[in-house]
């Protein structure tokens, strides 16, 4: 759907010069959401502006749907941007146009006349859920409804790809929650791609099939979100997730535990099918051991389960070893040191 093959962009300024994007490869497949992921200067936004031209290559090529953009023809160009809705953090809205302007603007461009603009409009309006603001000008907007006016606006040419360059990053959580909730709609019920760029992990978490590290201009590391979150394999991966994920209790919960007792407590991670198993009760009634669950959570990522459990056994030395050795046949175990933070 979108290959990026080897593509770097560097920027000249004067003498110097900013690699922005640096031999990066990608495969983005059709009807995937793509969250591409990195911290402020990472290249993402670079990256992005690629897909419709807005910036060139250095070197290397990009195909969309099959096409090698790099040769098109102006005509080919504007043909190419008509297949690919765009949203922006700002909405970029016509202040002096009303929603039903705004959504309609790129129709007109295209030609169409103003009885199929009005239905379109209308369509568009009543998928977002702004009918009954048509007429109001953004001012008169929220936040999430000037995004959905942008949402409205960039599908009105029924593109196949939507880019999403930090579309949640100006709201508020439920807000951020609601209109993501509305890119995944346009995903499932349209059928259109989305590539998006965040530097928050929770976005990713919540609706991308598919993530990309960058930094410093390179992807740093990509798969599937269940095997990024659960299994990450750098270190900045590993601090994006621990911004959504807070997988070790506070020192002064830990502290108090210790002063109860506490010696010894495990990290028990549980994957996909294995987290609905009830098999910390299974083993350790077996081998006769209490368990107490100190801390952690159980989540869904991309509809499988996900589970990260602080535990600690009570019983005779021998069996919680046996509970222990039982335990890795079916998930993660690894013993926690208390005694840091
Ligand atoms: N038009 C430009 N001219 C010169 N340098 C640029 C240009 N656009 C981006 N850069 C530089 O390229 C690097 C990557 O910037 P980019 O905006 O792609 O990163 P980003 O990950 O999107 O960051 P942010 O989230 O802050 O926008 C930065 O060092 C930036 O200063």
């Amino acid at each position: 759907m979108i290959e990026f093959r080897n593509i770097s962009k560097t920027f000249k300024i004067g003498n110097r010069e900013v690699n922005a994007v640096k031999n990066v490869s990608l495969s983005i497949q059709q009807g995937e959401i793509f969250g591409i992921i990195g911290f402020s200067g990472a290249g993402k936004s670079t990256l992005l502006r690629l897909v419709n031209l807005l910036e060139t290559p250095t070197n290397g090529e990009i195909e969309v749907q099959g096409i090698n953009i790099g040769s098109l023809s102006q005509k080919d160009v504007r043909k190419l941007r008509s297949r690919i809705g765009m949203i922006f953090q700002n909405f970029n809205l016509f202040a002096s146009r009303t929603v039903a302007g705004n959504v309609a603007y790129p129709l007109k461009l295209a030609g169409w006349s103003k009885k199929e603009i009005d239905k379109r409009v209308s369509e568009l309006l009543s998928f977002v859920g702004l009918t009954d603001k048509a007429k109001d000008y953004p001012e008169q907007l929220s936040g999430g409804q000037k995004q959905r006016v942008g949402i409205a606006r960039a599908l009105a040419t029924s593109p196949d790809i939507l880019i999403c360059d930090e579309a949640t990053s100006a709201l508020d959580p439920d807000t951020t929650s609601e209109i993501l909730r509305l890119l995944k709609k346009v995903n499932k019920e349209l059928g259109i791609t989305i590539l998006l760029i965040t530097h928050e992990m929770h976005v990713i978490q919540e609706i991308c099939d598919k993530v990309a590290v960058m930094e410093n201009g390179e992807v740093i590391e990509t798969d599937s979100v269940f095997n990024v979150f659960t299994n990450p394999q750098h270190l900045t991966t590993q601090r994006f997730i621990q911004s959504v994920q807070q997988d070790r209790p506070s020192t002064s919960l830990l502290r108090e535990w210790r002063r109860k007792g506490g010696k010894h407590l495990y990290r028990v991670i549980f994957k996909g099918e294995v987290a609905s198993d009830p098999v910390l009760s299974r083993v350790t009634r077996k081998f006769d051991v209490d368990v107490n669950i100190v801390y952690g959570s159980v989540r869904e990522l991309q509809e499988k389960l996900y589970g990260n459990l602080l535990v600690s056994f009570e019983g005779q030395e021998e069996n919680i070893s046996s509970v222990l050795l039982a335990l890795q046949q079916d998930v993660t175990v690894e013993e926690v040191n208390v005694n840091e933070g």
